[in-house]
């Protein structure tokens, strides 16, 4: 396929990354569609942290094509760039601001109009408070947006940081391990919240959480040794006896 002309949001042929002659990736392919949410599992060292990477642009591949939303070329655009180009991050461990409250953190996080009067003006916005009462919202921390962050559970941190991440407005999200250290309630939230995003942007989840994966309900890509060893959905994925043999039967 000629990835100039792909329809899809996201595009990876043929990925290789050596790291001191170890194969992180290895020859990868992998391709999401618009507003299409997956979940990438697989054996620790499998390659998915490294994937992610490849995406942001912190690791440059070997070799292979990296296109975003048609036409962009991502192994020849710098982090900041490709952020810039609607690409989101959630690392494991959430990242907001202790000491302000949950609102503040959403509003300093709200893509900006970078022209002087605009800035200047637009602290005072009804359409800015309004995207902020709509994040709160979508990531169910309306009635606790005047508490510090700090003070939050973890699984509400989480969900703040998604809400910053929602507020550069992304079309692409990528997520990492989400349900860590969640209480059971906090997964299954952060299952639905999940899939609302996905409605309208694309969504990469790695996970390990099984359970999570499944209320996701979405197409599953097993990953070892740098490629893909399963892709589709969870069922037929976790009865294939590689998947069983190198991750879930251990
Ligand atoms: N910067 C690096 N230098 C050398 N080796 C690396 C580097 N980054 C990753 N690796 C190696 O590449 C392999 C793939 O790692 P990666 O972190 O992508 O796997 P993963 O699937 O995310 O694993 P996990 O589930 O444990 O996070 C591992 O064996 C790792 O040790």
């Amino acid at each position: 396929m000629d990835a100039s002309v792909t329809p899809a949001l996201l595009y990876l042929d043929d990925v290789s990354v050596t790291f001191d002659g170890f194969r992180a990736l290895n020859s990868l392919s992998l391709v999401i569609e618009h507003a299409e949410m997956r979940a990438i599992i697989g054996p620790n060292g499998a390659g998915k942290t490294t994937m992610m990477d490849v995406i942001t642009g912190k690791t440059r591949p070997d070799t292979g094509e990296v296109m975003f939303d048609g036409h962009h070329d991502l192994t020849r655009i710098d982090e900041a760039g490709i952020a810039e180009l609607g690409i989101g991050r959630k690392f494991q461990t959430p990242t907001v601001f202790d000491m302000l409250t949950v609102e503040d953190n959403i509003l300093l996080a709200l893509k900006s109009d970078r022209r002087p009067l605009a800035s200047l003006l637009e602290k005072l916005t009804s359409a800015r408070k309004e995207r902020v009462d709509e994040l709160l919202e979508r990531v169910r921390l309306k009635d606790h947006r005047h508490r510090k962050a700090g003070n939050l559970s973890h699984g509400q941190k989480q969900w703040l940081e998604i809400g910053m991440l929602l507020a550069q407005e992304p079309k692409l999200l990528l997520v990492d391990e989400p349900a860590a250290g969640m209480t059971d309630q906090e997964t299954a939230d952060t299952a639905d919240l999940l899939r609302e995003i996905a409605q309208t942007r694309s969504v990469v989840v790695v996970e390990h959480d099984m359970v999570f994966v499944r209320d996701l309900g979405v197409k599953v890509t097993c990953l070892h040794e740098g490629s893909v060893l399963a892709e589709g959905p969870l069922d037929a994925v976790s009865s294939n006896e590689r998947v069983i043999e190198v991750y879930l039967g251990r």
